[in-house]
């Protein structure tokens, strides 16, 4: 029944302050009360409706989502919304589409890298979307390797402009989200050529559109790459394919001919290229920032699905009635909590570890103003390891949460299936994420000898273990002559374990600063010895090699594990109520507030448009003549 909460039996029993864990799992009062107010401003404008996106067609979907990106921006300037509440507006409407380019890789990459006077010029206008950016680095034929790309920027000192070419097929650009049918301009990563000679890979921003018109300017082909995976899901955002034919740029963003660059190189008016002491690498910039929000997506996706299979696992009942009484809540089987908890216990860690990335990227941005590049191996080495194990985890783990539902976790209804969908690329794009375990395996052959030292200091023994783990996996590799190419996958796991061990290490750390709130604490000690516990017995061939735990460790790490499950039980339904999802932003029948789902499947099943008639069409053409034949053959 509509109006009665059935999963208020499940609420009663929480343990703890759950307006205080969601003041925790939001990270402040303040971004609570953004989040909230803003969640619930987007699931009240029946503009922003999203339960019709599987029955659209490709340029339908795509249309609503221009219209959803345009309506979402008049709410923005009509309230007078901040930066802080627009990007969480942008989030509630969980859309993908060019401004999560626009506002998220664009914008960044002038910030990060261009000159004072370049961001004089192009944030202003960018910030008023008075031009649609994009980040087009990806081509047709290089993507992980970005020193391969092949687009060309030839300095012509004659005229101070650079000259954009694709020479070659695979040298078009090719996957850059928003280009295929919106932004106006790009920046787009190609070789310089300055006086005849190449300085490698830089960005330049170069106008693509007309901006009275839309249609692509003299030396540019553009259009979208086509269908993606799943039917929703990504096919909202226009993914691009671009080719430049000596176009004209005289903007180049590590460049400026008339101005000094802070930052990466220079071409002086005198068409000298001048390399600044600053690391080359600073070219990549936007993507350690990006791979660290992604951190950040990563905990939203996992908490989403985990509050959907959560609160249908309280719901569902199969089996195990008592003399008629009513069956058991699948949330009481063993294997159902052995699957579940362990992800909702990720979700809470990578949160954590998101929030400490968020404070890592901040410090290394502070250091590089100071030209201070100590701390940039370890920030390179952390995004690109941490973005690559929580999209892994998460991608996992939606399709986990995905079977805990049954059968009906296939449903678009469910809201699983879509979520999926939209999240999977998560693991390729930004860096595919064994090219990223890689970077990471990298750094530790480099800094192998400095694990021993970390070992000795204090820290607690969860860490100990985790740390030994990391310290035995890269000795036995590294021990053993022979190159790095052959031993990558070993050290690929090695990679993993490293980052497990930050995972953990900061998950501890968040629980010794001051939580307050009933119970809140803790809850978060449970979840992050489940996170621990759980590793530990997934890699415990691992820990055993290393002598740091016996096998009457690990089946006593076994027992505990089920222990902290049934401690989770009573509170799992308020755990995930602390993620303060709206009914429309979860988007799942299966995953509502008030437990009230039969009725809900049922009412939704006849909306679909196939239900609109009793008689399908179809049937008297095809059926009809089938069910009517004579049957001619008497063996049938
Ligand atoms: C809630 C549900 C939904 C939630 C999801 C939201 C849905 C909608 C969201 C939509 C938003 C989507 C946003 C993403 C869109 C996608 C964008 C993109 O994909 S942009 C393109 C990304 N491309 C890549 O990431 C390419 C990966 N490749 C590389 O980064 C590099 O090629 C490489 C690092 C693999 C290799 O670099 P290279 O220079 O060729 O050489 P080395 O490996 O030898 O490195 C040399 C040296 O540099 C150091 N290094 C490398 N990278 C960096 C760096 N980034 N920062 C600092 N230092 C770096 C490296 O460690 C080496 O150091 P050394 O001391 O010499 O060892
Ligand atoms: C949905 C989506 C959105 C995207 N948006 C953008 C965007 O806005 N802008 C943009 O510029 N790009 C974008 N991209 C492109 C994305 O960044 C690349 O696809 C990604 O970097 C992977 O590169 P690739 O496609 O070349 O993969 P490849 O590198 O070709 O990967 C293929 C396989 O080769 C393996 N491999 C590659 N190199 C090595 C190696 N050295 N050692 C071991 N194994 C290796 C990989 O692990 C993988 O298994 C997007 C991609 C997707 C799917």
């Amino acid at each position: 029944m509509e109006g009665v909460d059935h999963l208020a039996h499940e609420r009663n029993k929480s343990e703890f302050d759950v307006d205080a864990m969601k003041i925790v799992w939001a990270g402040s009062p303040h971004a609570f009360d953004v989040s909230d107010r803003i969640s619930k401003l987007v699931a009240s404008d029946p503009g922003f409706r999203k339960d019709n996106r599987s029955t659209l067609s490709r340029k339908e979907l795509f249309k609503n989502t221009l219209r959803k990106a345009a309506y979402a921006w008049k709410t923005i300037v009509d309230l007078r919304l901040s930066e802080e509440e627009a990007a969480k507006l942008r989030f509630y409407v969980d859309e993908p589409a060019f401004t999560d380019l626009h506002w998220g890789m664009f914008i960044p990459a002038i910030k990060g890298q261009g000159t004072e006077e370049q961001q004089q010029k192009w944030l202003p206008l960018a910030y008023k979307m008075q031009i649609i950016g994009c980040y087009a680095q990806t081509e047709l034929g290089h993507g992980s390797n970005v020193q391969g790309l092949e687009t060309t920027a030839t300095f012509d000192s004659q005229t101070d402009e650079f000259i954009i070419h694709s020479p070659t097929l695979t040298s078009s650009k090719w996957w850059p989200g928003g280009l295929g049918k919106v932004a106006t301009h790009a920046i787009a990563y190609a070789r310089l050529i300055v006086g005849g000679r190449e300085h490698g890979v830089h960005g330049f921003i170069v106008q693509l559109r007309s901006l009275e018109d839309h249609s692509p300017l003299l030396g540019i082909t553009v259009g979208d790459i086509g269908m993606k995976f799943g039917n929703g899901a990504y096919n909202t955002m226009d993914n691009g394919v671009l080719q430049f034919d000596h176009v004209l740029d005289v903007y180049s963003i590590a460049f400026a001919s008339i101005a000094v660059m802070l930052w990466v190189s220079q071409v002086t008016c005198e068409g000298k290229y001048k390399q600044s002491d600053v690391p080359r690498q600073l070219v990549y910039g936007t993507m350690v920032y990006v791979r660290q929000t992604i951190v950040a997506d990563a905990s939203c996706a996992l908490s989403r699905a985990v509050c959907i299979a959560t609160r249908y696992s309280a719901v569902r009942r199969q089996f195990g009635s008592q003399n008629g009484g009513p069956e058991t809540q699948v949330i009481d089987y063993k294997t159902q909590q052995s699957r579940l908890f362990p992800l909702l216990a990720s979700a809470y860690a990578f949160r954590f570890i998101g929030e400490w990335l968020k404070w890592l990227y901040a410090d290394v941005t502070q250091r590089l103003q100071a030209n201070d590049f100590s701390t940039l191996p370890e920030a390179h080495a952390c995004t690109a390891g941490l973005k690559s194990l929580t999209t892994t985890a998460t991608a996992d783990g939606i399709e986990e949460c995905r079977k805990l539902c049954g059968g009906h976790g296939y449903l678009c209804s469910s809201g699983l299936p879509e979520l999926f969908a939209v999240y999977v690329p998560a693991c390729t794009y930004e860096g595919d994420n064994t090219v990223l375990l890689l970077q990471v395996a990298r750094f530790l052959m480099k800094t192998v000898s400095q694990l021993g030292s970390r070992l000795s200091s204090k820290k607690p023994v969860g860490t100990i273990a985790y740390m030994t783990r990391v310290e035995h996996l890269m000795q036995c590799r590294c021990g053993v002559q022979r190159g790095f190419a052959e031993l990558s996958a070993d050290l690929v796991e090695a990679a993993v374990a490293h980052c497990q061990l930050i995972v953990v290490s900061k998950f501890i750390e968040k629980l010794q600063q001051e939580i307050p709130g009933k119970g809140v604490k803790q809850q978060l000690e449970v979840l992050c010895n489940i996170y621990a516990l759980f590793l530990l017995h997934k890699h415990q061939g691992d820990f055993l090699s290393t002598g740091c735990i016996t096998p009457k460790h690990a089946a006593l790490a076994n027992d505990e594990l089920r222990s902290l499950y049934s401690q989770v039980r009573p509170n799992a339904i308020a755990l995930v109520d602390a993620f303060n999802y709206t009914d429309h932003y979860l988007g799942s029948i299966l995953g509502c507030y008030d437990g009230n789902v039969y009725p809900k499947l049922y009412e939704a099943a006849w909306k679909d448009p196939l239900n609109e008639s009793v008689v399908p069409d179809g049937y008297h053409l095809y059926i009809r003549p089938l069910l009517k034949q004579e049957i001619r053959t008497a063996r049938l």
